[in-house]
């Protein structure tokens, strides 16, 4: 029987699957692509960086490239076109009037909107250059190419590694069991393959391991078909100047101007939860005009504890695992494999264990049957273990979430917790929280960050576990808290050697983990509850100050009334003060006689209507903390310090409470 084509049976290589599934990973329009090979780009120099506990400092370019500039790279002549209409931005005359009509009603608009709202001549200028460079953008028959070039100071690749971890799908160091902002092996070659696909044009990379005499070039790309590297050009380069790290370059097909905002804010959410980092980095257009250059600064050269390899957990390990690591160990007893192998497995525990298997506790691994290696795992699951202790875990700290939020969004408060180490299927995770209220660039209502493994996850965030509890598991007015109207910043990271991400694009988190949904619900209620408190206190200070702004508001008036009645009184005449006097009482009587001798004047009152005022806020303040309890509410932090040797402490000011002393310059 001859075969049908359908029936032809194939078989795919990993790095044609990934580029047939592109989605999978990332990668799935231009702009998106663009994005992603940014983010698999800077996070790997991340990792190298943090590897060798190195401050990192991570220079990004994104150079735009015309369709013409690609040809002559790629050595393609560019013909003129001969026929216009047959090109897929050739316009009639009729559309064109119709989007000139279109355009023109736009900036009209654009006008009205700009007169109405008292808008400056700069601002409404600023808006049609915007629309202008939409147009151009929108307008261009060519296409739109990218060369995006990634820097860093870490740890670098070995030379003779580099083609299979560049050049191979599922190829990496950061598989073990540890937790690394990369995991699959993959991201970087999905960047070569995108480029692959749509430039054609090969990666180039340099790196130094750190003390090393040469520096490693490669131009490399990527046989699909067989997922193996494909090596253009390689050569050592002098590295006289002691550099170390990597520098990758791909050129691939994008859209800067639906993805800018993206990268623009994954970039700030980077640098929000690794303010130990430098960020620099350039966008070149073509047209100068439209460059633009940030640089995220570090804050702080605090950095949080490299994280370390862990063993697997044994409530982990799965069959596949458990023959692997026999085959591979240099134990040679079931009690040293088990106990060296597994987390949580003391030596004690490891001569126990094979008793129960029915086995001899001196059996070398490599020598266990399959219906043992069966017997290991049921009873592994079976039996109780401590849970791992997460001090192999490498959270941003409360310190430095606190400072990356505090540099890029300037709120008026912020609160920030770090939950207890929790474990899910065998892996240690962590849980740390920051709730930010107030800021600049930040819209009314909940705006979720969300961190794993120390990187922001940007996309799919409707099903992700954080955006999901913050939005339906916390009730945000119990914490005096609006979700609609306060410019709240919700910002929780989740650390562990294995993230329950779903898809290799690691864009969001499993909302099915009832460990984790926990944790993160505990870590924004403890933010709450501390927030609660700050916001109690100020909306009692906001009330404050309108009463008496309110009070004095009617100083004036009150006190020209009282004055004009305290006027009649003193110009009465003496007898009918005399059947008067006996229902006045002293101190009146005293201030009709002020108003007589003119030393009681309005002025004089409206002073005195003032300092009444101001009593009744010192009474009030003292009844508050009364009620709060002394210690709770008089306790006000204050770090007073020279700020430098040239400063010295000046005259004192003593009051009740204690002395001030002033700073003076030497
Ligand atoms: N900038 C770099 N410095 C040092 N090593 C790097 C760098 N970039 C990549 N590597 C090495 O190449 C390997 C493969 O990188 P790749 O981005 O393909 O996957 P990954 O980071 O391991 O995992 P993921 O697919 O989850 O990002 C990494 O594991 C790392 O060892």
């Amino acid at each position: 029987m001859v075969k049908q084509k359908e029936d032809l049976l194939q078989q795919k290589s990993p790095a044609e699957f990934f580029a047939d599934n592109r989605t999978i990973a990332g990668f799935d329009n231009p702009g998106k692509c663009l994005y992603t090979t940014i983010r698999e780009l800077v996070e790997n120099g991340l990792d190298a960086a943090e590897s060798i506990s190195q401050l990192p400092e991570i220079e990004i370019t994104v150079t735009e490239i015309s369709q013409q500039q690609l040809n002559r790279m790629r050595g393609v002549t560019n013909h003129d076109r001969i026929d216009e209409e047959l090109y897929q931005d050739f316009e009639t005359d009729g559309v064109k009037q119709k989007r000139l009509a279109k355009e023109a009603k736009e900036m009209e608009r654009l006008e009205k909107q700009a007169a109405k709202r008292g808008d400056t001549a700069a601002a409404l200028d600023g808006k049609k250059k915007e629309l202008e460079v939409k147009r151009a953008q929108a307008s261009r028959a060519d296409k739109v190419f990218f060369q995006v070039t990634v820097r860093d100071n870490g740890m670098g690749m070995a030379h003779k590694d580099i083609p299979d971890m560049l050049g191979r799908v599922l190829s990496g160091t950061k598989y073990g069991v540890k937790q690394t902002r990369g995991k699959f092996g993959l991201g970087a070659k999905m960047a070569l393959i995108w480029s692959k696909m749509s430039t054609g044009l090969p990666i180039e990379v340099t790196s130094a391991r750190p003390g090393s005499a040469t520096r490693s070039y490669f131009k490399l790309d990527l046989d699909i078909q067989r997922n193996q590297p494909n090596v253009h050009e390689q050569k050592l380069l002098d590295n006289s100047d002691g550099w170390h790290g990597a520098e990758l370059s791909v050129i691939i097909a994008g859209n800067w101007q639906y993805y800018r905002a993206k990268v623009l804010k994954y970039l700030q959410q980077i640098a929000v939860i690794t303010p130990y980092a430098q960020f620099e980095f350039a966008f070149q257009a073509e047209d100068e005009k439209n460059s633009i250059r940030v640089t995220f600064a570090r804050r702080t050269t605090t950095m949080p504890q490299p994280p370390k390899a862990t063993k697997h957990h044994p409530s982990s390990v799965d069959l596949e695992l458990i023959k692997r690591l026999a085959a591979s160990t240099p134990c040679t007893s079931l009690i040293s494999f088990l106990s060296k192998e597994f987390d949580c497995i003391s030596r004690d525990l490891a001569e126990k264990i094979p008793l129960e298997m029915r086995c001899d506790p001196s059996t070398s691994p490599a020598e266990l049957t399959s219906k043992q290696i069966v017997a290991m795992h049921d009873l592994l699951h079976q039996l109780r273990f401590h849970n791992p202790d997460g001090a192999h875990l490498s959270p941003a700290g409360e310190y430095n979430l606190r400072l990356g939020i505090m540099k890029e969004l300037r709120p008026e408060m912020v609160a920030t917790h770090q939950g207890a180490v929790g474990v899910h299927e065998g892996h240690a995770f962590i849980v740390e929280a920051a709730i930010s209220v107030g800021g600049r660039n930040i819209k009314p209502g909940l705006n979720i960050h969300r961190f794993s493994n120390r990187i922001p996850l940007l996309f799919e965030g409707g099903s992700d576990v954080i955006t999901r509890t913050a939005i339906k598991r916390i009730n945000w007015s119990q914490y005096k808290i609006n979700q609609t109207s306060d410019k709240v910043g919700v910002f929780v990271s989740l650390v562990s050697t294995k993230i329950p991400f779903k898809g290799a694009g690691k864009e969001y988190i499993a909302d099915d983990v009832e460990e984790i949904q926990l944790a993160v619900r505990t870590a924004i209620q403890q933010c709450c509850v501390q927030l609660k408190n700050k916001i109690t206190k100020q909306q009692a200070a906001r009330d404050q100050r309108q009463r008496k702004k309110n009070l004095t508001k009617y100083i004036p008036n009150v006190a020209a009334a009282l004055f004009t009645v305290l006027q009649a009184v003193a110009d009465r005449k003496e007898d009918e003060q005399a059947a008067k006097r006996r229902r006045r009482d002293e101190e009146a009587e005293e201030v009709v006689l002020g108003v007589r001798s003119g030393d009681v004047t309005e002025p004089t009152l409206v002073a005195r209507l003032q300092q009444h005022v101001e009593q009744i806020d010192v009474d009030m303040a003292l009844e508050y903390q009364l009620q709060q309890g002394v210690t709770e509410a008089a306790k006000l932090e204050a770090h007073l310090m020279p700020l430098s040797a040239r400063h010295a402490y000046g005259p004192e000011a003593h009051c009740d409470v204690g002395v001030i002393r002033r700073l003076q310059e030497l």
